[in-house]
């Protein structure tokens, strides 16, 4: 029985002789738990989530727990393959075990079914991301590992995600997830694991307590730079569809409220 993921005193280093990227890593995910990894770019939060993956082995230390089965979707899903995302998905069912009846079903979920039949390296980021979450879906996984899953997704895709993570966390898996654009306030009762100069610590307090939503230093987000105004307006605004994200984040960075985003009607 899968009994959570152990981090014992890990180390890792990218080159024998470079600076360790992380140190002194202790960290348990237990069964049925979510953790966000947050921390700027560059800080380790993607090596964090290998070690866990199992993509990368520690240089010193040991990760140990993992269940059989492990779902990992990377930061950029490696879309210049020469299969179509249906041969390629059906491939790394038959690999799994997996039935690949699912395919469909989480094509539909997900909204490409009428990407299935086009080549991987043809896809936009965003399709390509859909074809990773789902490679990491067919077979459930008893450790989910997300590296930035909002990423490049559309709106109706993004709003998927929580209800992925809610699906393996009751079965009683565990999923890992980094996120810096803010998306983790869909993710409330998660635990908050930040990365900063090599150093892995948990912050006090789950997502959404106390008015946490966001990355640190950002509580109860209702106004610019953490001030909480008397009054709020809500205001509406559009922009291109391949800025929505740049906009989202630069709002939230600003410690804006962002309550939503849709497509126009
Ligand atoms: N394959 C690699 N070889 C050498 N160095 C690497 C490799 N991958 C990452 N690094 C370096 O290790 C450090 C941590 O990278 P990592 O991708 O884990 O950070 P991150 O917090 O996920 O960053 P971001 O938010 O930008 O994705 C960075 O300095 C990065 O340049």
């Amino acid at each position: 029985m899968f009994g959570g993921v152990q981090f014992h005193d890990v180390w890792f280093r990218y080159a024998r002789n470079a600076a360790w990227t992380l140190q002194h890593v202790d960290l348990e995910l237990g069964p049925g738990e979510t953790a966000v990894v947050l921390g700027p770019n560059g800080s380790g939060k993607s090596t964090l989530l290998q070690l866990a993956a199992g993509v990368l082995r520690p240089g010193r230390g040991t990760v140990s727990g993992r269940p059989p089965v492990v779902g990992w979707v990377p930061e950029r899903f490696p879309a210049d393959q020469p299969f179509t995302a249906r041969a390629y998905l059906t491939h790394m069912a038959a690999i799994r075990g997996a039935d690949s009846a699912g395919i469909d079903e989480w094509a539909e979920r997900l909204n490409f079914v009428g990407f299935l039949d086009v080549r991987l390296s043809r896809l936009s980021k965003g399709s390509a991301q859909k074809v990773g979450l789902v490679q990491a879906l067919l077979d459930p996984p008893g450790l989910l590992v997300l590296d930035e899953p909002w990423e490049g997704l559309d709106a109706a895709t993004r709003e998927q995600v929580p209800a992925i993570v809610a699906d393996v966390v009751a079965r009683g898996g565990s999923v890992l997830i980094s996120d810096h654009l803010g998306e983790v306030a869909r993710l409330p009762g998660a635990r908050r694991w930040h990365v900063r100069d090599g150093r892995v610590s948990e912050a006090d307090g789950r997502v959404g307590e106390d008015g946490w939503v966001g990355e640190e230093g950002r509580k109860g987000v209702t106004g610019p730079r953490g001030e909480r105004p008397a009054a709020r307006r809500i205001i509406e605004l559009a922009v291109a569809a391949t800025h929505a994200d740049r906009a989202v984040a630069r709002l939230r960075a600003d410690g804006f409220d962002v309550l939503g985003v849709r497509e126009e009607r």
